[in-house]
Protein backbone atom coordinates (compact mmCIF):
# COMPACT_ATOMS: atom_id res chain seq x y z
CA UNK A 1 0.00 0.00 0.00
CA UNK A 2 1.61 2.99 -1.04
CA UNK A 3 0.52 6.42 1.08
CA UNK A 4 1.08 10.02 -0.12
CA UNK A 5 2.05 12.62 2.43
CA UNK A 6 3.55 15.91 2.10
CA UNK A 7 7.12 16.03 4.10
CA UNK A 8 9.75 13.73 4.89
CA UNK A 9 10.16 11.31 7.95
CA UNK A 10 10.14 12.97 10.95
CA UNK A 11 7.53 15.79 9.49
CA UNK A 12 3.60 15.50 10.72
CA UNK A 13 2.29 13.89 8.38
CA UNK A 14 4.83 11.55 7.97
CA UNK A 15 3.78 10.70 11.70
CA UNK A 16 0.23 10.80 10.90
CA UNK A 17 1.18 8.16 8.15
CA UNK A 18 2.25 5.89 10.79
CA UNK A 19 -0.48 6.63 13.52
CA UNK A 20 -3.00 5.64 10.71
CA UNK A 21 -1.65 3.12 8.31
CA UNK A 22 1.20 1.30 10.26
CA UNK A 23 5.08 1.26 9.97
CA UNK A 24 5.06 -1.01 7.03
CA UNK A 25 3.42 0.55 4.51
CA UNK A 26 5.30 2.91 1.82
CA UNK A 27 5.22 6.07 2.32
CA UNK A 28 5.70 8.38 -0.70
CA UNK A 29 6.58 12.22 0.26
CA UNK A 30 6.22 14.91 -2.09
CA UNK A 31 6.99 18.51 -1.55
CA UNK A 32 3.62 20.20 -2.19
CA UNK A 33 0.12 19.45 -1.01
CA UNK A 34 -0.85 19.61 -4.58
CA UNK A 35 1.27 16.49 -5.74
CA UNK A 36 -0.30 15.14 -2.99
CA UNK A 37 -3.70 15.18 -4.41
CA UNK A 38 -2.70 14.88 -8.25
CA UNK A 39 -0.81 11.14 -7.28
CA UNK A 40 -4.27 10.35 -5.30
CA UNK A 41 -6.92 11.38 -8.02
CA UNK A 42 -4.13 9.44 -10.47
CA UNK A 43 -4.26 6.78 -8.67
CA UNK A 44 -0.16 6.60 -8.19
CA UNK A 45 -0.63 6.36 -4.54
CA UNK A 46 -3.82 4.76 -2.46
CA UNK A 47 -4.30 7.29 0.03
CA UNK A 48 -3.23 11.09 0.17
CA UNK A 49 -2.46 12.68 4.13
CA UNK A 50 -3.10 16.41 4.13
CA UNK A 51 -3.38 18.92 6.79
CA UNK A 52 -6.69 20.55 7.00
CA UNK A 53 -6.66 22.41 10.07
CA UNK A 54 -4.46 24.12 12.48
CA UNK A 55 -6.50 24.82 16.10
CA UNK A 56 -4.03 28.02 16.93
CA UNK A 57 -3.28 28.56 13.09
CA UNK A 58 -6.64 27.71 11.17
CA UNK A 59 -7.58 26.76 8.28
CA UNK A 60 -5.45 25.49 5.32
CA UNK A 61 -7.85 26.74 2.72
CA UNK A 62 -5.84 26.03 -0.36
CA UNK A 63 -6.33 22.60 1.00
CA UNK A 64 -10.08 22.59 0.73
CA UNK A 65 -9.68 23.69 -2.81
CA UNK A 66 -7.29 20.67 -3.46
CA UNK A 67 -9.97 17.93 -2.05
CA UNK A 68 -12.29 19.88 -4.65
CA UNK A 69 -10.76 20.52 -7.50
CA UNK A 70 -9.03 17.01 -7.51
CA UNK A 71 -12.46 15.21 -6.66
CA UNK A 72 -11.50 13.37 -3.73
CA UNK A 73 -12.96 11.50 -1.03
CA UNK A 74 -12.61 12.38 2.74
CA UNK A 75 -12.01 8.20 4.01
CA UNK A 76 -11.44 9.22 7.19
CA UNK A 77 -10.01 12.17 9.59
CA UNK A 78 -7.05 11.96 12.13
CA UNK A 79 -6.23 14.64 14.80
CA UNK A 80 -2.55 14.93 15.82
CA UNK A 81 -1.67 16.80 19.03
CA UNK A 82 1.34 18.92 17.71
CA UNK A 83 4.51 19.80 19.85
CA UNK A 84 6.60 22.33 17.94
CA UNK A 85 10.33 22.46 19.14
CA UNK A 86 13.27 24.68 18.39
CA UNK A 87 16.74 23.01 17.01
CA UNK A 88 19.26 24.09 15.54
CA UNK A 89 23.00 21.99 15.21
CA UNK A 90 25.27 21.06 18.30
CA UNK A 91 26.55 23.60 20.29
CA UNK A 92 24.77 26.58 18.69
CA UNK A 93 22.56 29.08 21.05
CA UNK A 94 19.12 30.85 20.32
CA UNK A 95 21.53 34.13 20.26
CA UNK A 96 23.71 32.69 17.68
CA UNK A 97 20.61 32.42 15.43
CA UNK A 98 19.96 34.60 12.71
CA UNK A 99 16.95 33.02 10.90
CA UNK A 100 14.75 29.76 11.60
CA UNK A 101 12.84 28.11 8.71
CA UNK A 102 9.84 25.79 9.29
CA UNK A 103 6.47 25.01 7.25
CA UNK A 104 4.31 28.45 7.41
CA UNK A 105 1.78 26.26 10.04
CA UNK A 106 3.89 25.77 12.22
CA UNK A 107 5.99 29.40 12.06
CA UNK A 108 2.28 30.64 12.81
CA UNK A 109 1.53 28.27 15.61
CA UNK A 110 4.95 29.42 17.23
CA UNK A 111 4.78 33.13 16.54
CA UNK A 112 4.50 34.68 20.08
CA UNK A 113 7.34 32.63 21.35
CA UNK A 114 9.76 34.32 18.47
CA UNK A 115 8.27 37.89 19.67
CA UNK A 116 10.82 38.26 22.36
CA UNK A 117 13.35 37.05 19.77
CA UNK A 118 13.60 39.93 17.07
CA UNK A 119 16.66 39.66 15.57
CA UNK A 120 15.60 36.24 14.74
CA UNK A 121 14.10 36.18 10.78
CA UNK A 122 11.13 33.37 10.56
CA UNK A 123 11.11 32.04 6.84
CA UNK A 124 8.45 29.93 5.20
CA UNK A 125 9.99 26.39 4.24
CA UNK A 126 8.70 23.15 2.89
CA UNK A 127 7.83 21.59 5.56
CA UNK A 128 9.41 21.20 9.69
CA UNK A 129 11.44 18.37 9.22
CA UNK A 130 13.13 18.99 5.65
CA UNK A 131 14.99 22.35 7.28
CA UNK A 132 16.12 19.80 10.37
CA UNK A 133 17.39 17.49 8.17
CA UNK A 134 19.13 20.37 6.04
CA UNK A 135 20.69 22.07 8.79
CA UNK A 136 21.90 18.65 9.65
CA UNK A 137 23.57 17.64 6.28
CA UNK A 138 24.88 20.92 5.13
CA UNK A 139 26.00 21.70 9.20
CA UNK A 140 24.17 25.26 8.58
CA UNK A 141 25.21 27.58 11.53
CA UNK A 142 22.71 30.81 12.62
CA UNK A 143 20.35 28.51 10.98
CA UNK A 144 17.33 26.99 13.41
CA UNK A 145 14.12 24.77 12.21
CA UNK A 146 10.64 24.06 14.05
CA UNK A 147 10.21 20.46 13.76
CA UNK A 148 9.35 17.30 16.43
CA UNK A 149 10.86 15.97 18.99
CA UNK A 150 11.32 12.98 16.27
CA UNK A 151 12.93 15.12 13.80
CA UNK A 152 15.79 16.13 15.98
CA UNK A 153 16.62 12.80 16.93
CA UNK A 154 16.21 11.44 13.37
CA UNK A 155 18.59 14.84 12.12
CA UNK A 156 20.65 14.90 14.93
CA UNK A 157 20.03 18.47 16.23
CA UNK A 158 19.76 19.96 19.57
CA UNK A 159 16.90 21.12 21.07
CA UNK A 160 16.84 25.12 22.52
CA UNK A 161 13.59 25.19 23.57
CA UNK A 162 10.24 22.57 23.61
CA UNK A 163 6.72 23.04 23.07
CA UNK A 164 6.93 26.63 21.94
CA UNK A 165 3.89 26.58 20.35
CA UNK A 166 1.78 29.60 21.26
CA UNK A 167 -0.52 27.11 23.48
CA UNK A 168 0.28 23.95 24.87
CA UNK A 169 -2.75 21.98 23.43
CA UNK A 170 -2.18 22.35 20.23
CA UNK A 171 -3.73 19.94 17.37
CA UNK A 172 -3.76 19.34 13.96
CA UNK A 173 -6.63 17.97 11.91
CA UNK A 174 -5.69 15.80 8.69
CA UNK A 175 -7.89 14.09 6.46
CA UNK A 176 -7.44 10.74 4.74
CA UNK A 177 -8.18 11.16 0.61
CA UNK A 178 -8.77 8.47 -1.23
CA UNK A 179 -9.80 7.63 -5.22
CA UNK A 180 -12.82 10.07 -6.52
CA UNK A 181 -14.13 6.68 -7.77
CA UNK A 182 -14.17 4.79 -4.83
CA UNK A 183 -17.63 4.05 -3.24
CA UNK A 184 -18.90 6.69 -0.39
CA UNK A 185 -21.25 4.55 1.89
CA UNK A 186 -19.97 4.00 5.01
CA UNK A 187 -22.57 2.41 7.25
CA UNK A 188 -21.56 3.72 10.27
CA UNK A 189 -20.78 7.41 9.35
CA UNK A 190 -21.47 9.96 11.81
CA UNK A 191 -19.63 12.48 9.98
CA UNK A 192 -19.61 14.22 6.91
CA UNK A 193 -17.94 16.87 4.51
CA UNK A 194 -19.62 18.77 1.70
CA UNK A 195 -19.65 21.84 0.06
CA UNK A 196 -22.51 23.76 -0.58
CA UNK A 197 -22.92 26.26 -3.15
CA UNK A 198 -25.66 28.36 -2.32
CA UNK A 199 -28.08 30.49 -4.36
CA UNK A 200 -27.23 34.71 -3.90
CA UNK A 201 -30.49 34.93 -2.14
CA UNK A 202 -31.47 37.51 0.37
CA UNK A 203 -31.10 35.36 4.13
CA UNK A 204 -30.22 32.06 2.73
CA UNK A 205 -27.35 31.04 4.64
CA UNK A 206 -29.40 31.43 7.69
CA UNK A 207 -31.64 29.60 6.41
CA UNK A 208 -29.92 26.30 5.19
CA UNK A 209 -28.24 26.29 9.03
CA UNK A 210 -32.05 26.61 9.85
CA UNK A 211 -32.63 22.98 7.74
CA UNK A 212 -29.38 21.55 9.38
CA UNK A 213 -30.54 22.50 12.62
CA UNK A 214 -33.95 20.65 11.81
CA UNK A 215 -33.05 17.52 10.51
CA UNK A 216 -30.89 17.21 13.55
CA UNK A 217 -27.36 17.45 11.99
CA UNK A 218 -24.85 19.28 14.24
CA UNK A 219 -22.40 21.47 12.96
CA UNK A 220 -18.71 21.25 13.31
CA UNK A 221 -16.99 23.34 11.14
CA UNK A 222 -18.43 25.93 8.73
CA UNK A 223 -15.77 27.70 6.02
CA UNK A 224 -16.44 30.30 3.20
CA UNK A 225 -14.37 29.58 0.32
CA UNK A 226 -14.42 32.03 -2.77
CA UNK A 227 -16.16 30.78 -6.25
CA UNK A 228 -13.45 31.88 -8.58
CA UNK A 229 -15.20 31.95 -11.62
CA UNK A 230 -17.70 34.41 -10.02
CA UNK A 231 -16.17 37.15 -8.17
CA UNK A 232 -17.47 38.13 -4.26
CA UNK A 233 -19.35 35.13 -4.53
CA UNK A 234 -19.22 31.99 -2.08
CA UNK A 235 -19.43 28.29 -1.07
CA UNK A 236 -19.31 26.86 2.03
CA UNK A 237 -17.16 23.85 3.13
CA UNK A 238 -19.19 22.00 5.77
CA UNK A 239 -18.35 19.50 8.29
CA UNK A 240 -21.21 17.75 9.67
CA UNK A 241 -22.26 15.12 12.69
CA UNK A 242 -24.72 13.43 13.12
CA UNK A 243 -26.58 10.49 14.40
CA UNK A 244 -29.18 9.29 11.29
CA UNK A 245 -27.70 8.59 8.05
CA UNK A 246 -30.83 9.06 6.48
CA UNK A 247 -31.29 12.61 8.07
CA UNK A 248 -27.92 13.72 6.72
CA UNK A 249 -29.49 11.98 3.17
CA UNK A 250 -32.70 13.74 3.52
CA UNK A 251 -30.98 17.49 4.20
CA UNK A 252 -28.48 16.99 1.50
CA UNK A 253 -31.72 16.27 -1.09
CA UNK A 254 -33.84 19.25 0.21
CA UNK A 255 -30.56 21.63 0.03
CA UNK A 256 -30.20 20.29 -3.27
CA UNK A 257 -34.22 21.29 -4.41
CA UNK A 258 -34.15 24.54 -2.80
CA UNK A 259 -30.45 26.23 -1.50
CA UNK A 260 -28.52 25.68 -4.10
CA UNK A 261 -25.94 22.42 -4.98
CA UNK A 262 -24.14 19.73 -2.72
CA UNK A 263 -21.07 18.12 -3.65
CA UNK A 264 -20.39 15.12 -0.90
CA UNK A 265 -16.71 14.85 -0.28
CA UNK A 266 -17.24 12.29 2.01
CA UNK A 267 -18.79 10.50 5.25
CA UNK A 268 -16.51 9.04 7.92
CA UNK A 269 -16.43 8.34 11.55
CA UNK A 270 -16.05 11.67 13.80
CA UNK A 271 -12.16 10.72 15.66
CA UNK A 272 -12.25 13.63 18.06
O1 LIG B 1 5.81 20.32 8.12
C1 LIG B 1 5.28 19.35 8.65
O2 LIG B 1 5.88 18.60 9.44
C2 LIG B 1 3.87 19.06 8.35
O3 LIG B 1 3.46 17.93 8.50
C3 LIG B 1 2.97 20.18 7.88
C4 LIG B 1 2.07 20.77 8.93
C5 LIG B 1 0.87 21.51 8.26
O4 LIG B 1 0.67 21.39 7.10
O5 LIG B 1 0.13 22.15 9.00
C6 LIG B 1 1.46 19.73 9.76
C7 LIG B 1 1.19 19.93 11.06
C8 LIG B 1 1.57 21.17 11.78
O6 LIG B 1 0.39 21.92 11.90
C9 LIG B 1 2.56 21.97 11.02
C10 LIG B 1 2.83 21.73 9.71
Amino acid sequence: MKIAIQGIPGSFHHQVAINCFGAEVEIVGYRIFEEVAKCVAQGTCDYGVLAIENSIAGAILPNYELIDRYNLTIKDEYYLPISHNLMCLKGQQIEDLVEVRSHPMALLQCKKFFADYPQIKLVDDIDTASVAKRIHEEKIKGVGAIASKTASQIYQLDVLASDIQTVKNNFTRFIILQKPSLDLGLVKANKASIKVTVNNEKGILAELLMLMSEYGLDLSKIQSIPVIEKPWEYAFFIDTQFEDHNAFESAVSEINANFGTVKIFGKYLNRK
